[in-house]
């Protein structure tokens, strides 16, 4: 990637509706004169407006939910979301923005300012408040005034639950899956790592590469990081063991590179294919607006702010997950008025359970969503 202006690394297929939602003062008080919200809907909106539910995604996500009409590929969410799924897309009119800051659509670093260039190192801290306040003003414009649910998993359910905490009126039901009502000091912790493994590649340049060569080894190492955290040592185990990759033999030599364990090979496939996909600028400010996400922040702390959430709760979580673990769930759904306990997916894998096994839950968020 060299030499390249891109406003955004999104989807080449042009299934995206782009909104112009003005300018945003942030809330640490950066200023962009300008904001593009990208999105993709399913489904109709009720002439009333009452049918509609907002899907966020998480760090790396994107627009694309479910398959639709422009995009027939498979989305992320595609086991919850799509015609007689738990959200009944043939009944529920579905919105997925791209978060501010990322690089799927919506204003981000790699977008340019006003003289054309990339925004780069100006682009402002973002916070998970700055998401919602623009995708309120995304509601504004596509004639939403109440949303019938706002559900996301793990970045996208730190988005659903400021939601649920600065819009009372505006949600009726929140569902946050793997994700607690903030971050923790570990998940801090492994964000910290991965911004610093962006920051210290010889190509960063302060956050301003986009006419060089780009930081993907330090993008590359960062995603090594945060994928280990999304998985457990069950799964590694028995998915690779210490087997070998391929006729690849670690201890055939003395000299480096060596040959790699099969664990091996999978990380760096992992990281490859983040690359070819991730802006770095972006993948700091995202991982950055993550750890900062505390739905008590100025509001007199979690339990405090939890009360005031009006919005029916639908609390989820994956046993095995060692980075957000069951127990922030757990709390949250104590906090939350009339949750009633987390819907636990079981599975091996950790945290990607959210993405890779939500069937699970289907029905009982089918339920919820019934209000
Ligand atoms: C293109 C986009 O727009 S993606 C945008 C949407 N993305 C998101 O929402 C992000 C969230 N998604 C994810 O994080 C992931 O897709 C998940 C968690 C849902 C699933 O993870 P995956 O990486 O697809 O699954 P898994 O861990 O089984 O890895 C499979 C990959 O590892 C590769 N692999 C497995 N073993 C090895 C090995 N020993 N060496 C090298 N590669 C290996 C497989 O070939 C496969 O490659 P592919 O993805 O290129 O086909
Ligand atoms: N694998 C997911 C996990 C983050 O919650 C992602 O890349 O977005």
């Amino acid at each position: 990637m060299t030499a390249q202006v891109p406003t955004t690394t999104v989807r080449p297929d042009g299934a995206l509706a782009v909104v112009d939602v003005g300018a945003h003062t942030f809330e640490t008080g950066g200023r962009l004169p300008q904001v593009s919200i990208a999105y993709e809907t399913w489904g109709e909106l009720a002439p009333d407006g009452s049918n509609a539910v907002l899907v966020l995604h998480a760090l790396t996500g994107d627009t694309h939910v479910a398959a639709n009409e422009a995009d027939p590929e498979a989305g992320w969410w595609e086991g919850l979301v799509g015609p007689g799924r738990a959200v009944d897309t043939d009944r529920w009119f579905v919105v997925s923005p791209a978060m501010i800051g990322g690089c799927y659509g919506s204003t981000g670093p790699a977008s340019a300012d006003p003289q054309g260039r990339p925004w780069g190192s100006r682009f402002p801290y973002t916070t998970i408040r700055d998401s919602v306040q623009l995708e309120a003003r995304l509601a504004d414009q596509l004639g939403i005034e109440r949303f019938h649910a706002v559900l996301g998993g793990s970045m996208g359910g730190a988005r659903a639950l400021e939601w649920a905490a600065s819009f009372p009126d505006r949600v009726a039901g929140v569902g946050v899956f793997s994700c607690g009502a903030e971050s923790t000091a570990e998940q801090i912790a492994f964000a910290q790592a991965q911004v610093a493994a962006i920051e210290n590649d010889p190509h960063y340049d302060g956050g301003d590469y986009y006419t060089g060569p780009w930081p993907e080894a330090g993008l590359g190492l960062a995603r090594r990081i945060a994928h280990i955290t999304y998985r457990t040592e069950t799964e590694f185990s028995a998915r690779f063991g210490r087997e070998h990759q391929g006729d690849e033999d670690p201890f055939g030599s003395s000299r480096r590179p060596r040959g790699r364990f099969q664990v091996e090979s999978y990380l760096d496939h992992q990281a490859r294919k983040l690359v070819s996909r991730f802006d770095p600028n972006a993948y700091i400010l995202l991982t950055e607006a993550l750890a900062g996400h505390d739905v008590g922040r100025g509001r007199g702390g979690a339990a405090a702010a939890l009360r005031q959430v009006t919005a029916t709760p639908f609390v989820a979580a994956v046993d095995s997950d060692r980075l957000y673990h069951p127990e922030q769930s757990h709390r949250l759904a104590e906090l939350l008025p009339g949750a009633g306990g987390v819907h636990m997916i079981s599975s091996p894998i950790g945290h990607d359970g959210f993405l890779t096994s939500p069937d699970q839950i289907a029905e009982p968020l089918r339920e919820t969503l019934r209000l």
